[in-house]
C-alpha cells in the first residue's frame, strides 16, 4: 500500500517567519499596553546589562589603580541593585509576555475553529478528522509557546546584541570588526540548520496529527475493534505511528546537538580573536587591561544572545512549521459560500426541481454520479428514492442542502436556484433525518434543543412527545436532564432515532429530508417511529430515501434510481402493476407478499 501523504493535501504557498510574526503581531495588536510594557523591560534589563562591565572596568581601572577604598561599597552595591532589578524585570516582562502569548492563543484558536466550521462538506471529506484536530491544539500550542517564551527572549537577545555591537565599536572598532567577522559563518550555518529544523519539526507536528488521526478513529471505533479483536493490531498500527513521531523528535535533537557545538566553535574562534588582538594591543600600550576585561565581559553579552538564539531557533522553526499547518487550513477558502447578493430564502412551499445536473464528488469529468439529471419534488408531498446502493440517492439529498455544489445544470427551490440564496435561509427550512444520527455529548434535553435553541421547555417536551420519545424520557431518573454520552452511546438505536426526530421536529422545517432512517430498527421500534415519522412528515415536502419498500408504500410519488439515473417512476401501486425495477426490487424483499 502507498504511504500516506501527511497534510491537508490543500496547495498553498509555505508561510514565511515573518508572515508568521505579522500574524502573531495582529492578533497581539490590541494587547499593545501589554507589549509596551514588555518593551519598556527589554530595554532596562539590556541597559542593566551593560552596567555590570562598565563597573568591572571602572574597578580594575580607576578603583584598583587609585586605591579607592570609598568606592568599593558603591560598587557592591551597585552590582546588587542591577541584579535585583534585573531579576523583577524579567520577572514582570516574563509574566506580560505569557498572557499575551495565552490571548494570541485564545484567539488564534478560535478564529481556526470558526473558520474550520466554514468550510465545506468536501473539505472533510479530502482531509482526517484527527489531522485538523490537531491543528487547532498541537499546533497551536507550539505557536503559544513562541509568544510566551521565546519571543520575549528573543527581543532582549537582538535588543542586547545590538546595543552591545555598538558600543563595542566605540571601544575598539578594529578589534569588534574582526569580532564581526565571525558572524556570516553563523548566520550561513543558522541558515542551513534553520531550514533542516523546521522540515524536521513539520514532521514531528505532521506525525503527532497522525498520532492524533488514529486515537480519534479507533477511540470512537472501540466496539468494531473489540468485535473484530482487533486490539492488538490497532496497538501495533498506534505504535507505528508513534515511532514516526519519536524517529521525527530524534532527527530534531540530532540536528540541535549539531548546530549548538557549531555556534559555540564559532564563538570560541570570536574570543580567541578579543584575546590574541586584546593582548597584543595592551602590550603596545594602545589599550588597558580594563578595556580587556570589559571587551570579554561584553563578548559573552554579545555571545549569550547567539547562544540563546540557537535555542530559540528551534521554538521558532517549531513554531514556522506549526503555522504552516495552521495556515493551510486559514487560507483554504469554502467553495460554497453566500453570493454578495444572496438573497434570502422566503419560507418555503417546497417545490424542488433538478434541472439538468450533472455532478461528481472529484468536480472532474468521468466519474459523475449523476449526469443530465432531472427531478422534480412537489410541495407538501413525499417522493421516494430507492434504487441500489450507491445510484446516488443520498448525493440527491447533499445537494439540495447545497453541501456540495453542482457542476452543471441547477437546483431550484421553489424557482430560487439555490445558488442565489443565502445558505442560512436555505438550510434553516431543511430538516434531515438520517441513519448516522449524530447526537452531541450531553443531555437529553439539550440534544434535542440543537434543533431550535430558542424552544421553550413546553416546546421540548412536546417535541418528544410528537416524536414517541416522551415515554422513555420520562422513565430515566433525571428526565429530560439525562446525560447521554458520547455520541449518544447510553440510548438504544431506536431510542437515539426518536430523539434525532424529536430534534428535528423542533426545528419545525418546511422540508424532510429522511435518510434510510428505519434501516436499523427492530418491528416494535419501527412502529413506534414510523408514527413519529408520519408525526414530521405531515404538511411537509418529504424526500424519504428507503431500501426497505415497506415503509414508503404511502409515497405520493416513488423514483427508482440506478447510476444516478430515473429508471422508472410512479406510485406503490402503479409501478408493481408496471412489473419492473421496483416491482424486482419488491419482490426480492416481500417474496411472499407480492407472489
Ligand atoms: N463524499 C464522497 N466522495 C466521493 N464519492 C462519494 C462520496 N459520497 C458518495 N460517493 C460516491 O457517489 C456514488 C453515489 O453515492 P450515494 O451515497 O449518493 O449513493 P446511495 O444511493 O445513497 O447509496 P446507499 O443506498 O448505499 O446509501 C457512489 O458511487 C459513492 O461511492
Amino acid at each position: 500500500m502507498a504511504a500516506r501523504k501527511f497534510g491537508t493535501g490543500e496547495k498553498v504557498k509555505p508561510a514565511s517567519i515573518y508572515a508568521m510574526f505579522l500574524r502573531i503581531f495582529e492578533h497581539a495588536r490590541t494587547e499593545w499596553k501589554a507589549l509596551a510594557t514588555a518593551l519598556a523591560c527589554i530595554i532596562l534589563i539590556s541597559l542593566l546589562e551593560f552596567v555590570v562591565p562598565q563597573l568591572t572596568k571602572y574597578t580594575i581601572d580607576t578603583v584598583i589603580d587609585q586605591k579607592l577604598f570609598s568606592q568599593l561599597f558603591y560598587i557592591g552595591a551597585g552590582i546588587i541593585l542591577a541584579a535585583i532589578s534585573l531579576g523583577f524585570l524579567r520577572y514582570l516582562s516574563t509574566s506580560v509576555m505569557a498572557a499575551i502569548g495565552q490571548k494570541v492563543l485564545y484567539r488564534l484558536r478560535n478564529d481556526l475553529y470558526r473558520h474550520l466550521q466554514k468550510l465545506d462538506i468536501a473539505y472533510y471529506d479530502r482531509n482526517r478528522t484527527g489531522d485538523l484536530m490537531s491543528r487547532v491544539t498541537n499546533d497551536v500550542s507550539v505557536l503559544q509557546q513562541l509568544i510566551s517564551s521565546s519571543m520575549m527572549q528573543l527581543f532582549t537577545d537582538v535588543f542586547t546584541f545590538t546595543a552591545i555591537a555598538i558600543y563595542m565599536m566605540f571601544i575598539d572598532w578594529k578589534l569588534t570588526v574582526m569580532l564581526l567577522a565571525t558572524f556570516p559563518f553563523m548566520i550561513m550555518t543558522t541558515r542551513v540548520f534553520g531550514k533542516r529544523i523546521r522540515t524536521s519539526f513539520r514532521k514531528v507536528q505532521e506525525s503527532l496529527a497522525d498520532v492524533s488521526d488514529h486515537l480519534q478513529n479507533t477511540l470512537t471505533g472501540i466496539r468494531m475493534i473489540k468485535s473484530f479483536t482487533a486490539e492488538d493490531y490497532e496497538s501495533e498500527r498506534f505504535s507505528e505511528r508513534t515511532q514516526r513521531n519519536m524517529d521525527a523528535n530524534v532527527q530534531v535533537t540530532r540536528l540541535r546537538a549539531a548546530y549548538e557545538p557549531i555556534i559555540d566553535f564559532i564563538n570560541f574562534v570570536g574570543l580567541a580573536i578579543v584575546l590574541v588582538f586584546g593582548a597584543w594591543l595592551a602590550m603596545k600600550g594602545s589599550m588597558t587591561v580594563g578595556t580587556i576585561v570589559a571587551f570579554i565581559a561584553y563578548l559573552r553579552l554579545l555571545q549569550n544572545p547567539i547562544r540563546h538564539f540557537s535555542r530559540i531557533l528551534n521554538s521558532i522553526q517549531q513554531a514556522a512549521a506549526a503555522y504552516e499547518r495552521i495556515v493551510e487550513v486559514m487560507n483554504t477558502q469554502p467553495e460554497i459560500t453566500d453570493k454578495p447578493d444572496a438573497a434570502q430564502l422566503p419560507p418555503m412551499e417546497g417545490h424542488i426541481q433538478f434541472h439538468d445536473v450533472t455532478f461528481s464528488y472529484s468536480g472532474g469529468r468521468g466519474d459523475e454520479v449523476l449526469s443530465g439529471f432531472n427531478l422534480e419534488l412537489k410541495p407538501g408531498q413525499v417522493t421516494a428514492l430507492v434504487g441500489s446502493s450507491g445510484s446516488g440517492k443520498t448525493t440527491i439529498a447533499h445537494l439540495i442542502t447545497r453541501f456540495y455544489e453542482v457542476g452543471e445544470g441547477s437546483i431550484t427551490v421553489d424557482g430560487f436556484d439555490v445558488r442565489d440564496v443565502t445558505l442560512d435561509s436555505l438550510r434553516e427550512q431543511i430538516g434531515i433525518v438520517t441513519q448516522d444520527i449524530v447526537l452531541f455529548n450531553g443531555t437529553i434535553g439539550e440534544n434535542i434543543r440543537y434543533g431550535n435553541q430558542n424552544a421553550t421547555d413546553e416546546e421540548v417536551v412536546a417535541a418528544a412527545k410528537a416524536a414517541h420519545a416522551a415515554e422513555f424520557i420520562e422513565s430515566f431518573k433525571d428526565g429530560y436532564d439525562t446525560g447521554i454520552g458520547e455520541r449518544g452511546v447510553k440510548l438504544s438505536g431506536g431510542q437515539k432515532q426518536r430523539l434525532s426526530i424529536a430534534r428535528a421536529l423542533l426545528k419545525n422545517p418546511k422540508m424532510i429530508i429522511l435518510d434510510e432512517a428505519t434501516a436499523s430498527l427492530d418491528t416494535e421500534s419501527e412502529q413506534m417511529i414510523q408514527t413519529a415519522l408520519a408525526e414530521l412528515l405531515k404538511e411537509r415536502t418529504c424526500l424519504v430515501i428507503a431500501h426497505r419498500l415497506s415503509t414508503i408504500q404511502q409515497a405520493d410519488a416513488i423514483y427508482v434510481l440506478e447510476n444516478g439515473r430515473i429508471e422508472e417512476h410512479g406510485t406503490h401501486v402503479s409501478l408493481l402493476a408496471k412489473g419492473g425495477r421496483y416491482s424486482e426490487l419488491y419482490d426480492m424483499q416481500f417474496p411472499v407478499a407480492h407472489a
